[in-house]
């Protein structure tokens, strides 16, 4: 507690940061602007928000300083510093009281160098994954969480009329904002798609002491209702349509090239569903470039379940025809979105980073991800998207084999455990399971204990 006094006395003598709601992508001539403590998810054209920083303010310091004060505060347990998120916290809420923050210590997830697929898959040498999925809840969205639960806090604390948070969710949002509204004993509702989320999903916001309402749609009728609801009662809006959640979810991309030393991946590869993320992802790469700390930007690929891939459609038209489409059932469940909220901002992300958009079939991805697994991951199938996309970038041509590349992981392989098991054990209709391990049942005595080690150890001997 020390510390953050220190930190707060030497952040009050220097200038004072802030940030405020704008229209999204708005034009130069618009006036419209709210405040943080503003209960608003929409412009007056019905448009999406955008949280502005005062970038004059930012800009009195240079890229060196803010890159030394980040490493300074990286991986200690100062609070609120030792988030990742909040150790960006001038970039992120500057305004905000660390007394309203509600924070698991997230991000700072791992970093790692993905040597043996790169090199036996994709013939890379300098290919990367961000483990996003490692983290409290087990997926990226505590990044946003965490931003827009302190929010509630300090809004509830202002007495301003915020009586629950909701959310429309296909697992991983739900889980992510149950466990911070527990934290801060804040009530929490939850719209989930009855039967399209995993058990180990569905259990989160149950154990954490939600209000769960399971409802025979899909993700985009959840979240349309949710919507409706939110606008007729105080309950705050938690998904990611609120611009406040991608403050949190940006941090991401300035941590990733905080872990290179602030040397610029060439590519950075993010599954996209409701398409927040891509946004969030292009936002902090951004800024770090606006701020001096870099002097490019990655080029960024989203990619997208063929079964779900409205944007995919929208980047193949030339970005002339964007239609919303009616997801079909993937093993990527947490982005069967067919309507995607963020769609304007994703378009105007990958546009601004010379992006792509790549799409995977279920077979792609299922065998990217067991591919993925059997060099040490434990991928997500989402995350088997991104590195579907990848395998068929490299064959492509368009990713080069020197390249430098991050991979984003989105959520943690134990949530999705029961996919893992049909792919394993080729319960999959019309699917090869090319990559399948499945157990050898064997009975209990020495003579088959050894010939079935045996069989094993000639094969093993062969490659
Ligand atoms: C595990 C996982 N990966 C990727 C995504 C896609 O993120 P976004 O909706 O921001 O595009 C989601 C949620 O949609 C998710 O839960
Ligand atoms: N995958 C998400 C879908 C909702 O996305 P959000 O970022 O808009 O909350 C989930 O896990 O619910």
């Amino acid at each position: 507690m020390q510390n953050t006094l220190m930190e707060d006395r030497q952040l009050s003598s220097t200038p004072k940061f802030s940030a405020k709601y704008v229209p999204f992508n708005a034009d130069s001539n618009s006036t419209e602007s709210y405040h943080l403590d503003e209960i608003i998810y929409r412009s007056t054209s019905g448009g999406l928000l955008d949280v502005q920083h005062d970038m004059e303010a930012l800009k009195k310091f240079d890229g060196k300083y803010w890159r030394s004060l980040f490493d300074s505060r990286a991986g200690k347990n100062t609070w609120p510093y030792g988030s990742g998120v909040w150790s960006k916290k001038e970039w992120v809420l500057p305004e905000i009281h660390c007394v309203d923050i509600v924070s698991t210590f997230e991000g700072n997830s791992n970093l790692f160098w993905a040597r043996r697929f790169g090199k036996q898959v994709v013939g890379m040498n300098d290919l990367w994954v961000k483990n996003c999925g490692v983290s409290h809840t087990g997926s990226f969205k505590d990044l946003g969480m965490t931003v827009l639960v302190s929010q509630v806090n300090r809004l509830r604390r202002l007495n301003k009329p915020v009586v629950a948070v909701g959310c429309a969710s296909t697992g991983d949002t739900s889980a992510a904002l149950s466990a911070y509204c527990a934290m801060a004993g804040i009530p929490c509702i939850v719209f989930l798609p009855a039967n399209k989320i995993s058990m180990a999903q569905l259990v989160q916001p149950i154990a954490n002491g939600a209000f769960v309402l399971s409802m025979d749609t899909d993700f985009d009728g959840c979240m349309q209702l949710i919507r409706e609801v939110t606008a007729e009662l105080p309950i705050y809006l938690a998904n990611s349509m609120n611009s406040l959640r991608l403050e949190g979810q940006k941090t991401a991309a300035i941590e990733i090239l905080q872990q290179f030393d602030w040397q610029v991946p060439d590519w950075v590869i993010v599954p996209g569903g409701n398409l927040g993320n891509i946004y969030a992802f292009y936002k902090g790469f951004h800024m770090c470039k606006e701020l001096g700390l870099v002097d490019k930007i990655p080029r960024l690929v989203c990619a997208q379940a063929a079964n779900a891939n409205p944007l995919y459609l929208y980047f193949k038209s030339g970005w002339k025809d964007y239609k919303a489409v009616k997801a079909k059932t993937t093993f990527a469940s947490a982005i069967q979105i067919g309507d995607p909220v963020s769609i304007d901002r994703a378009a105007y992300a990958l546009m601004n980073s010379n992006g792509i958009v790549e799409e995977a079939t279920e077979e792609e991805l299922m065998d990217a991800s067991a591919q993925a697994d059997s060099m040490g991951m434990f991928t997500c199938p989402h995350t088997g998207v991104a590195l579907a996309a990848l395998i068929k970038l490299r064959k492509k041509g368009v990713i080069a084999p020197n390249d430098k590349t991050v991979v984003v992981s989105t959520a943690h392989g134990l949530k999705f455990t029961q996919s893992k098991t049909d792919y394993h054990s080729k319960q999959i209709a019309d699917m090869a399971c090319r990559y399948a391990n499945s157990p050898v049942q064997v009975k209990a005595d020495l003579k088959s204990v050894m010939e079935a080690l045996s069989n094993f150890l000639q094969q093993h001997s062969k490659s």
